[in-house]
């Protein structure tokens, strides 16, 4: 079944019902305490390795947009932290809320933050798939990146693949040439933790790898970036106007306009 969702009829206050390990002993998200966190000066450093030939496609999941990677060899991978070997790169997404006062998934000492970046790997080592991978605790790793809006400007891959959402009434867009390194953090210092997907069909079988330094971006930023995107992104032969980018910071309690 594939109607869960985010409102009260089927949001995570009632996954359990058609999802019974919502119950379980290592889901995700959390509440990342850092006076609890016991530093272990035996974990090496994250590296990540992405060959940015392997982005396949950037798709409307009805929950998120998600950008595809080829995971049919090890072109792409992180290795160290916590992880026995490499991991290969399948996917990354967003998570993000109907504002910026919330919408990651974890929090930090109680602290929300406006979004959460995603970056989903498989143990290519241990098993012959994703799905195989999802069913064992140690077959999949997501590094997880908290972002934060700085000014008055929201990080503009939201903007961008809303506006994708908005516009393609298909499903899927081409998408090439695309590092998600870029995206990251310089300290790459992390917290780590076994737990689960955040989302049904909520499989235990996550290390979850939490970059401690979220990732905001400055206009410089975002116009580099946002020529690399639009040359990799035509979206039925539309492009987007860069003007309507950019998002007015709003708190909650009022309506968002979106310039098309
Ligand atoms: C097995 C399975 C399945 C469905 O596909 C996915 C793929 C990635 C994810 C990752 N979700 S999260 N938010 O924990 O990174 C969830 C479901
Ligand atoms: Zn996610």
């Amino acid at each position: 079944m594939d109607n869960w969702g985010y409102a009260d009829h089927n949001g995570p206050k009632v996954w359990h019902e058609l999802f019974p390990l919502a119950n379980g002993e290592r889901q995700s998200p959390i509440d990342i305490v850092t006076k609890a966190a016991i530093y272990d000066p035996s974990l090496p450093p994250i590296n990540v390795d992405y060959d940015p030939s392997s982005v396949k496609l950037i798709m409307n999941s009805g929950h998120t947009f998600t950008v595809e990677f080829d995971d049919g060899e090890d072109k792409s991978v992180i290795r160290g932290g916590p992880l026995h070997g490499s991991y290969r790169l399948q996917q990354f997404h967003f998570h993000w809320g109907p504002c910026d006062d919330y919408g990651a998934e974890h929090k930090v000492d109680g602290r929300d933050y406006p979004a959460e970046l995603h970056i989903v790997h498989w143990n290519a080592e241990k098993f012959s798939s994703f799905v195989e991978a999802a069913q064992n605790p140690d077959g999949l790793a997501v590094l997880g990146i908290f972002l934060k809006v700085r000014n008055l400007i929201r990080i503009h891959l939201l903007s961008i693949c809303l506006i994708f959402l908005l516009y393609q009434d298909g499903k899927q867009s081409s998408f090439t040439n695309f590092d998600p390194s870029c995206l990251l953090p310089d300290c790459k210092e992390f917290w780590t933790y076994p737990g689960s997907l955040t989302i049904p069909p909520l499989l235990e079988s996550v290390i979850w790898i939490l970059l401690k330094e979220p990732i905001a971006v400055s206009s410089r930023q975002v116009w580099t970036s946002m020529q690399t995107f639009h040359s990799s992104c035509v979206l039925r032969g539309k492009f987007i106007n860069p003007l309507c980018l950019f998002l007015p910071l709003k708190s909650c309690n009022t309506p968002v306009l979106l310039f098309l």
